[in-house]
C-alpha cells in the first residue's frame, strides 16, 4: 500500500464487514428548558474504502453525528459500532479534521503539526518527521515545511490538517466540513486533490456537508439527513458521478435536492436560544 492510504498500518482493521453502522441512534442536548433531540433515528453503514456523505441542513445534526463517531458524544439510544467495537471513545483510528482554520497548533511549524501527531500516538522521533515531511509533501507544501500556521493561507492551513490526518494512517477520516471556510476556488482545487487522493487509496470517509453539489463530487453514498428532530430521510448511491455537466450528476443533484426540499419549507432546524450546555460531558 502507498503512504496515503490510512489502512496501511496504524490502526489495525478487523475483517469484512461495513466499518461503521449506526442502528436507530438518537441524540441531543440539555438546554435550560429541558432536553432537545437532534437526531432521532440515524440507520446507516459505511462501507470500507467508500466516501460516505452525510447531508442536510444546517443545526440537523450531522456534526453531532460525527462527533458521537469519533467519540466525543455518546448517543442516548441505539449503537454505534466501529470496527468492531462499540464502546467508542476518541482515538487515532478515526482522525477528524474540523471546518475551523485554527485546528494547528500556532507554536509548531507544518512539519512540526503533522510530526506531533504522529509523536502522540508513539511514532518515535526520526520516522515521525519523515513520515510527516512526506504527507505534507503530498499535500503540495513541500515549500512550506518550516512555516508556522499565521504565514499560511486558510487553503493551507486546511491542507495541513489533512496531511496530519492521512498521516496518522486511521482506518477512517471523519471530515466535518473541512472546506467550508474557504473561498470557492481553493475549495474547488482542494475537493478535486481529495477526489484524486480517495480514489486511489483505501481511504474510508464520513465527510459532513451542507452541500449538494459537494456530496455528489466526493461521495460514494450520500446519507440525506431531514426532519425535526432528524432522521435518515434516504441513502442515495453516487459512485463515479463526478462530472457536473454530466445527466448522472444532474439527476443526483435533482433528488438530493428534492429529499432536502421539505425541510426549507419547515424554516431553520436550530432553536432560537442555541446557547445551552451539552447534555453529556465530553468523553475524554
Ligand atoms: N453543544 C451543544 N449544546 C446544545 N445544543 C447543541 C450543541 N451542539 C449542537 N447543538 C444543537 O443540536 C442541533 C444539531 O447541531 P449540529 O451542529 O449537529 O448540526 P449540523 O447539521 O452539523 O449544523 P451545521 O450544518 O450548521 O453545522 C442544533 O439544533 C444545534 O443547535
Amino acid at each position: 500500500m502507498g503512504i496515503g492510504d490510512p489502512a496501511d498500518g496504524g490502526a489495525e482493521a478487523d475483517g469484512g464487514g461495513p466499518l461503521l453502522r449506526l442502528e436507530g441512534v438518537a441524540i441531543g442536548y440539555r438546554r435550560p428548558g429541558g432536553y432537545v433531540p437532534a437526531v432521532e433515528g440515524a440507520d446507516f453503514e459505511v462501507q470500507r474504502g467508500e466516501t460516505t456523505m452525510l447531508l442536510g441542513p444546517s443545526g440537523c445534526g450531522k456534526s453531532t453525528l460525527l462527533k458521537a463517531v469519533a467519540g466525543f458524544l455518546r448517543p442516548d439510544a441505539g449503537r454505534i459500532t466501529f470496527n468492531g467495537r462499540a464502546d467508542l471513545t476518541p482515538g487515532p483510528d478515526r482522525a477528524v479534521v474540523f471546518q475551523e482554520l485554527d485546528q494547528l497548533f500556532p507554536w509548531r511549524t507544518v512539519l512540526g503539526n503533522v510530526a506531533y501527531a504522529l509523536r502522540a500516538t508513539g511514532t518515535p522521533r526520526a520516522e515521525a518527521r519523515e513520515r510527516a515531511r512526506e504527507h505534507v509533501e503530498l499535500m503540495g507544501l513541500g515549500h512550506a515545511l518550516d512555516r508556522y500556521p499565521h504565514q499560511l493561507s486558510g487553503g493551507m492551513k486546511q491542507r495541513v490538517a489533512i496531511a496530519r490526518a492521512f498521516a496518522l494512517s486511521p482506518l477512517m477520516l471523519l471530515m466535518d466540513e473541512p472546506f467550508g471556510s474557504l473561498d470557492a476556488q481553493t475549495r474547488d482545487r482542494l475537493q478535486r486533490e481529495l477526489s484524486e487522493r480517495a480514489r486511489r487509496t483505501d481511504v474510508t470517509i464520513l465527510f459532513v456537508t451542507h452541500s449538494i453539489d459537494e456530496a455528489v463530487l466526493l461521495g460514494d453514498r450520500v446519507v440525506v439527513l431531514g426532519g425535526r428532530p432528524s432522521r435518515v430521510r434516504d441513502i442515495v448511491g453516487v459512485t463515479g458521478v463526478e462530472r457536473p455537466d454530466s445527466e448522472e450528476f444532474i439527476e443526483a443533484r435533482r433528488r438530493l435536492r428534492a429529499l432536502l426540499a421539505a425541510d426549507d419549507a419547515a424554516g431553520p432546524h436550530h432553536a432560537p436560544d442555541d446557547a445551552e450546555e451539552p447534555r453529556h460531558a465530553a468523553v475524554d
